[in-house]
């Protein structure tokens, strides 16, 4: 570099630190010249033989930026005694601007004006780029996106699910498996899938006290999901920190400016029993605003026409705060069919609008699931028959449906939406997984103590201890002593006994503990959240842990005891869908053998009804039973009667009851089940999915891919055995360079089989957050931008200059249009000589990538200003030879958007038809988002993202 190459006024950038921004020369003095760099307000002095130093010059059509904001376009450079004048545009008028008047920060976008300032990386640096736009891009566009990597099994109808209802705009949905089937998974997998794609952001998930923690490990562990609890400690702690900081800027500025806990968090868990005990928590919470909200054990949420729940009346005013809302129960009838249908319309209005039509409903299903048994026998045609029957349910629509390609498909989707509970409701049964271990009833029938006469019958005889000294029926009920005895008998098989009572559950303990020396411990409501925790892992605990676990009916929601194979069912519940709850806490996902349910009942009480009732009339012991609830309104009286002491009347009730059961559940069988089971799994979807998931897990890319990064990034990669490694930074590496990177390193599996069995290590996948994050950061960052490599072929002369350059798509829209559903990166390479001789297909990018070599750093900075005017050409002809590529891209994003919403509004229409509680401004919005959708995809363009300037020697 010769002294006279400097001129005070000139505009430089370091680019060995990039950060500095554009510097301007200030002073020189011998052999040294002195920058200011106004951006950072530093001076530096570089010795001129080996400045790091390149010269900024901007071109004719490039933006200039000058130091008071003026943005202005170049249309011709001129130089005065060695410092340049721009003759620039501002959109009017021609100014000159000199160069010393620009901004001090400077962001080089271009890949080639990073080239030209000397901010170029080597060449493995442009194939991470390039890497990372392709599997971003092949990433978005594949069915397996936002499935890949939960430390989960494979199981159809979860996937299935999952994917149904992560893919919707704010899905708002009813997750009703059966009893341990794995809502919670389901709720996680759409969690995952929402975050990971950029649907939701925020998250509030609602849960019962009791499953708090269960939630906290099962997101973590499971989605590596790190939601935060806010319980009445936390969220006052963080009031209280307002208090000290905000108080003052509180008082001049009112309330609104109030800290509001919900807001310090992106994924907030809390429990039910807090909104509801505390008015300003839920206000706090309302106004937060979520994406996604999920309730759990939703059957909490009672309502009826003249009354609602304080629960129903949180969740309801919460779900009006959320744009997406997944309610989980096993037992959606549990609390009556009223409460089920005012779930149903908190998730959807505009179908559930009035629930005499909604019970009405019901009485159509067998005749709705017969045509739609035979339009999936009959791909081809429509019976005549049938498609007056079709008429009558869909009206107008039909005709429209039938025109579509998947005509058949589109009938069936629509009469499960408009006439059962179609998108809204999805349900699997053990009858349709299969594979689940048998449930075996033993019965002990006990004689019936003296204290007990008094109350034996009616529903206060089903737990008569509660009426009397806790010494004496320890003493005296003869449940006690065979509790005893069995436990004692079974050792060490771990033992899960329920009981309706938190006092039952204590005093049951106590004397196991004390008296007959079982190490047992109890589970209630008036534990702490910890406590309960710790007595839960203590029974978990294979070595040191207890025998059995003493639970009062909070025990018998949600948790996971499907390690233990025995349950003593202290006592009976009024409810079959309780019982249903609690024999899931051992009949679930996991379960490897079979479960032996011990009912010890008193003779001669309603314990001895209620017992041949649930076995003999509902059958609800050994097998699981969705219509419990229904036959009990059935039976009613009967039940009722018999309970409160006509045992005569017992085996009428009975009989009764397996009758109501058997009508019930083939009607159930041919009309409702059969339509919501047609929803809630395909299985060949399913199938294609998992396949789908495996391939991006099972192929050695992400590892392949993370090596190439981390050894740019500074990362050492050490072997740890199969399938595993051990993460570390090494000496390059810069702190806080890769998301999650502990300093001392961090052992991963590549494979899943593995990493179910070792919660220990890191489950890496295209879509754990380490991965996701190095991705990001390349991509938002300039790395690998731009390159210089060295190529030695014979069949290209020395000195020959090559272009390799990749675009991707390009669309600023409002983030909650999310476009990139409709416009993946969709990456296109090209390689270009100065010629503008296309050579992409003649020169691949694996090939270059094998040829090419890098070239010094002192010697690229000294062959790119002489190369400048021809990478100029050259990115010109590859920004013409990219052009058509973006007419097709824009194309099949137009098709996508119909697709998605065009469905959407012609069923808002239909649905206005017969719900007039339906707005047209509703309908007008879908129609806005799509307007608008369709303008910004209009705008969409395709950005140079990446060049390599190749030299042949
Ligand atoms: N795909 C899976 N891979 C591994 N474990 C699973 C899977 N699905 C479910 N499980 C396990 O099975 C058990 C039941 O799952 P989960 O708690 O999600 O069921 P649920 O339907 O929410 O149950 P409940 O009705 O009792 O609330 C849990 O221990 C869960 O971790």
């Amino acid at each position: 570099m010769e002294t006279s190459e400097f001129v005070i006024g000139q505009r430089w950038v370091s680019h060995n630190d990039a950060a500095l921004g554009l510097g301007i020369v200030t002073g020189m003095a011998g052999r040294r010249v002195t920058l200011g760099f106004p951006a950072v307000d530093e001076e530096r002095t570089y010795a001129i033989d080996n400045a790091p130093l390149s010269r900024i010059i901007y071109q004719q059509g490039e933006e200039i930026e000058t130091y008071d904001g003026e943005k202005l376009i170049v249309r011709a450079v001129e130089e005065v005694d060695g410092v340049l004048l721009y003759h620039a545009d501002d959109g009017e008028n021609i100014h000159p601007v000199s160069e010393v008047k620009l901004a001090g920060s400077v962001n080089f976008s271009a890949p080639h004006q990073r080239l030209f300032a000397g901010q170029f990386d080597r060449n493995g640096a442009f194939r991470l780029r390039t890497a990372t736009l392709g599997h971003q891009d092949r990433l978005r566009a594949s069915e397996a996106q936002g499935l890949i990597g939960a430390r989960t099994r494979h199981l159809p109808h979860q996937i299935y699910i999952a994917h149904e209802v992560a893919r919707r705009h704010a899905p708002r949905v009813l997750l009703a498996d059966e009893v341990g089937l794995g809502k919670t998974i389901e709720a996680g997998l759409i969690l995952h899938y929402q975050l990971q794609t950029g649907r939701a952001h925020r998250a509030l998930i609602v849960v019962p006290d009791s499953l708090i923690h269960q939630w906290l490990v099962e997101m973590l562990r499971r989605f590596n999901l790190h939601f935060s609890i806010i319980d009445q400690g936390r969220y006052d702690d963080l009031k209280d920190q307002e208090d000290d900081v905000d108080a003052l800027v509180n008082h001049i500025f009112g309330d609104d400016t109030a800290v509001n806990p919900f807001e310090s968090e992106q994924l907030v868990l809390c429990s039910l029993d807090f909104l509801v005990s505390s008015e300003q928590a839920r206000r706090d919470a309302m106004a937060a605003g979520w994406d996604l909200m999920v309730v759990d054990e939703a059957h909490h949420l009672e309502w009826s026409p003249e009354q609602a729940s304080p629960e129903y009346e949180v969740v309801e005013d919460l779900s009006d705060a959320s744009q997406g809302l997944l309610l989980l129960t096993a037992t959606p009838e549990q609390v009556g069919m009223a409460s089920h249908f005012a779930r149903l319309r908190l998730l959807d209005p505009a179908r559930f609008h009035d629930l005499e039509t909604f019970r009405q409903e019901e009485s159509q299903y067998e005749a709705i699931n017969q045509v739609v048994r035979r339009l999936q026998q009959n791909p081809e045609s429509v019976a005549e028959d049938d498609r007056r029957e079709l008429e009558k349910w869909l009206g107008d629509e039909v005709d429209e449906l039938l025109a579509r390609n998947d005509n058949h498909q589109a009938l069936i989707d629509a009469l499960l939406d408009r006439h059962g509970t179609g998108r809204v409701l999805f349900r699997n049964t053990r009858a349709a997984i299969q594979g689940f271990p048998e449930r075996e009833v033993r019965p002990e029938p006990l004689p019936c103590p003296e204290l007990y006469q008094a109350s034996r019958y009616g529903t206060a005889g089903l737990t008569p201890e509660l009426s009397v000294p806790e010494e004496q029926w320890l003493a005296e009920d003869p449940r006690v002593a065979w509790l005893e005895k069995k436990l004692t008998g079974l050792r060490p098989a771990k033992v899960v006994v329920i009981c309706a009572s938190a006092e039952t559950a204590m005093a049951l303990e106590h004397y196991l503990q004390l008296r007959a020396g079982i190490r047992s411990a109890a589970f209630h409501e008036h534990l702490s959240l910890i406590e309960r925790d710790r007595a839960a892992a203590y029974f978990a605990d294979t070595e040191q842990g207890a025998q059995a676990l003493i639970c009062s009916e909070i025990g018998s929601e949600g948790r996971n005891f499907q390690f233990a194979h025995h349950l003593v069912l202290f006592d009976l519940p009024a409810n079959p869908d309780l019982l249903e709850q609690r024999i899931g806490r051992l009949d679930r996902i996991g379960q490897a053998e079979r479960i032996d349910i011990h009912v010890p009942y008193l003779e001669g009480t309603s314990q001895e009804v209620q017992y041949h009732w649930f076995h003999e009339g509902l059958n609800a012991f050994e097998e699981s039973c969705s219509v419990g609830v229904a036959v009990l309104d059935h039976v009613r009286d009967q039940w009722q009667a018999t309970l409160d002491g006509d045992t005569a009347a017992q085996s009428k009730l009975v009989a009764d009851t397996a009758a109501e059961t058997e009508r019930l559940k083939t009607l159930l069988h041919n009309g409702r089940d059969a339509l919501i089971e047609l929803n809630s799994c395909r299985r060949e979807v399913a199938d294609d999915l998992i396949a789908a998931v495996e391939q991006e897990e099972g192929s050695t890319n992400v590892r392949d891919y993370l090596i190439q990064a981390f050894d740019i990034l500074g990362v050492d990669v050490e072997d740890h055995s199969e399938h595993a490694d051990v993460l570390k930074p090494g000496e390059q590496y810069q702190a806080g360079m890769v998301n999650g990177l502990p300093d001392d390193g961090i052992t991963v599996t590549w494979d899943r089989e593995q990493a179910l069995q070792r919660e220990d290590m890191a489950f890496m996948s295209w879509e754990h957050p380490m991965v996701t994050g190095v991705m990001d950061s390349v991509s938002s960052s300039g790395l690998g931008k731009a390159a210089l490599a060295n190529l030695s072929v014979k069949a290209l002369p020395a000195g020959t200059l090559l272009l390799e350059a990749v675009f991707a798509v390009h669309c600023p829209a409002p983030e909650s249009l999310q476009l990139t559903r409709y416009l993946p990166v969709s990456p296109v390479r090209l390689v270009v000589d100065v010629n503008g001789r296309d050579l992409s297909t003649a020169l691949p990018h694996e090939r270059l990538n094998e040829l090419c070599s890098n070239i010094r750093r002192r010697t690229a900075q000294a062959i790119v200003p002489k190369i400048r005017a021809e990478v100029e050409t050259m990115v010109d002809h590859v920004e013409t030879l990219a052009e058509p590529n973006l007419e097709p891209l824009r194309e099949q994003a137009l098709q996508r958007l119909e697709d998605d919403f065009g469905p959407e509004v012609r069923r808002l229409e239909a649905l206005q038809k017969v719900n007039p509680a339906i707005r047209d401004e509703e309908i007008d919005f879908l129609r806005q988002q799509q307007e608008a959708a369709r303008e910004a995809i209009g705008h969409a363009s395709l950005a140079l993202e990446g060049i390599r300037v190749i030299v042949t020697s």
